[in-house]
């Protein structure tokens, strides 16, 4: 009947808090025995959100629109596109909203475009008000096609969809990533959207060293609180769920290390994984997750030289 419902002592199995003064103690634990406890964490989050049904994705006219057969996008978070006539599935595409520590939709995590999609995805920039890309594949990685060259290869201005024009105004390529500043129009309306490409991630794995990314993510967070009042930024990679959740999860970590006491990387994940699959895909990722926390306590970045 209707007694409260007291849960004494109840463990919370979507968190596990770590207090930062005795995160490089509980790292080292976890380490032990070839990173056994890291393997029993990863697998406690193998399941998560995959009971969410993703009909969208899986609609006839959408199986064209989506890279890979068994990445796909839970109804419930998807990105809508504004439907355009009344063919099923004109407002998909493979894309769901990620919550950051700033709003429940500071993030669009997607999947390479495909020629296919390409004009989809530009049109998902506009309907979101998107002011940031996050590119975090090559076109090519070894030998394999992982994603469409979807913007312009010089500064000629293109169609991407019956209403919108796009232009590449600028392009800068540094060690690490390229920096490109886009133009989209529609009609009598323009908007600058800045692509912040990074070039050194491997496919499932992590970055040789750290650094470089954590400097690609202080700069992308930088230039996104510049842009408060727009939408969404756009993270991408091939399958827009392994490198891409790593990368919300430096963004979150950074900000986690320096506003909080404590850090939940499990939460963290489990959180991102409700909104979609697979995110932080690989047991590297998330240890590498965990080295970021480790290596700021242990002060290995040193920020000023920035
Ligand atoms: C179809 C099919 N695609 C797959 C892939 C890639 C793949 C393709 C062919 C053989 C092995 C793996 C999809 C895939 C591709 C890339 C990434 N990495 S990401 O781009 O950083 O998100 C993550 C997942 C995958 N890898 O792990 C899981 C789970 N899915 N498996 O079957």
């Amino acid at each position: 009947q209707d007694r409260p419902k007291i849960e004494l002592n109840s463990v919370d199995r979507k968190s596990k808090v770590i207090q930062l003064v005795d995160f490089k103690q509980v790292y080292d634990e976890l380490r032990q025995d070839s990173s056994y406890k890291f393997a029993g964490e990863f697998f406690e989050l193998k399941e998560v959100g995959k009971d969410q049904t993703t009909e969208a994705s899986l609609l006839s006219a959408n199986r064209g629109k989506n890279r890979y057969t068994n990445i796909l996008a839970y109804d419930k978070t998807r990105v809508k596109l504004g439907a355009t006539d009344d063919d099923p599935g004109s407002d998909y595409i493979n894309a769901n909203f990620i919550a950051g520590n700033n709003s429940k939709r500071e993030f669009i995590a997607t999947q390479g475009p495909l020629p296919g999609t390409k004009e989809d995805f530009w049109r998902m920039c506009w309907e979101q008000n998107t002011p940031i890309i996050v590119a975090l594949c090559q076109v090519v990685e070894r030998g394999r096609i992982k994603c469409d060259h979807y913007w312009p290869y010089d500064s000629d201005p293109e169609w991407v969809g019956s209403d919108l024009q796009l232009v590449m105004e600028r392009e800068s390529t540094l060690p690490n990533w390229t920096e490109r500043d886009f133009i989209l129009t529609k009609g009598e309306t323009s908007r600058r959207i800045k692509q912040y490409h990074f070039t050194v991630w491997p496919d499932n794995g992590v970055p040789s060293s750290l650094e470089p990314l954590v400097k690609f993510v202080r700069q992308v967070r930088f230039e996104m609180n510049r842009f408060l009042d727009r939408g969404p930024t756009i993270i991408h990679c091939s399958a827009g769920v392994g490198r891409t959740g790593t990368f919300v999860g430096f963004d979150r970590l950074l900000q986690d290390y320096e506003n909080k006491s404590y850090v939940d990387i499990f939460g963290m994940v489990y959180e991102m994984r409700m909104s979609r699959c697979l995110m932080v895909q690989t047991e590297a990722q998330y240890i590498c997750l965990h080295e970021l926390v480790y290596d700021l306590q242990m002060g290995k970045y040193n920020f000023d030289r920035d």
